[in-house]
């Protein structure tokens, strides 16, 4: 196998056509440096796999572009805004809007059904129950999950419940959807049924979407990747 060939840090101005860009990026946890030097930028539409060891500062970074962390330098850019610049309360609202969270063990909320953790966001954007529930059975239809819709969380299978906490992280139509290793917990065929649904969905609705992964199958998915080392960024 032919070694990849690496550049030195990706650029520091984001390209034009960049729907979110993060540059610079250094963030510390007392005495642990998480991230030292990371840069990412990318586009609707696109698919980028964050890759590295356990421990590198992946899930930092998705964490940095996200408005989840406030990095100690660097700033991070969505459609023209500065994240570091707005108040809390206008990242949250960002968040809500704009960006949809799906995460390894999905996360779901143990008291509701599937069919209400999928109307939840839309029910806290101020949509009615009715509509609200409406759209999210098309979601867990489109991701050949109806089944549970009446089910709690506990009653359904890994693979199902990671497609229904899709369902509930693409419903609001974000233009931008954090994975932190959406199929770390998943058999493969569940996983590649997960990432072949994430991919399908986020290019028929053009969303970006940042995809942290330590496994190269899961990155195979994706248009791009981009590794972390130490905290750091490196293209190849
Ligand atoms: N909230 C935190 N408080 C203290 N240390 C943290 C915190 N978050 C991350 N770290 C540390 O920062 C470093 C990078 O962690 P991060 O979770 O970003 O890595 P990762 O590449 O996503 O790892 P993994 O693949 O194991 O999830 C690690 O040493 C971790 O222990």
């Amino acid at each position: 196998m032919t070694a990849p060939t690496e550049a030195t840090a990706p650029t520091r101005t984001a390209p034009p056509s960049a729907l979110l860009s993060g540059t610079g990026l250094a963030k510390a946890f007392g005495p642990t440096t998480a991230l030292h030097d990371a840069s990412l930028s990318i586009e609707a539409g696109e698919l980028v796999a964050v890759m590295g060891a356990s421990g590198s500062g992946k899930s930092t970074l998705l964490h940095c572009l996200a408005g989840i962390v406030r990095p100690d330098t660097g700033s991070v850019s969505y459609r023209g805004s500065r994240l570091e610049q707005l108040t809390d309360a206008g990242r949250s609202a960002l968040r809500r809007s704009d960006f949809g969270f799906l995460f390894q063990f999905g996360q779901l909320v143990p008291e509701l059904t599937c069919l209400e953790n999928v109307a939840l966001p839309l029910r806290l954007n101020g949509l009615r129950r009715r509509p609200a529930e409406k759209l999210a059975r098309e979601w867990l239809e489109r991701l050949e999950v109806t089944g549970s819709a009446a089910q709690r969380p506990a009653a359904v299978s890994g693979g199902e419940g990671q497609r229904v906490a899709m369902a509930r992280a693409l419903v609001t139509g974000p233009r931008v959807v954090f994975a932190d290793e959406p199929t770390g917990a998943l058999d493969s065929l569940n996983g590649e049924r997960v990432l072949k649904l994430l991919r399908a969905a986020a290019r028929e609705s053009g969303a970006a979407v940042v995809l942290v992964t330590h496994e190269a199958r899961v990155a195979a998915y994706a248009d791009r990747e981009v590794v972390v080392r130490d905290g750091r960024t490196v293209t190849r």
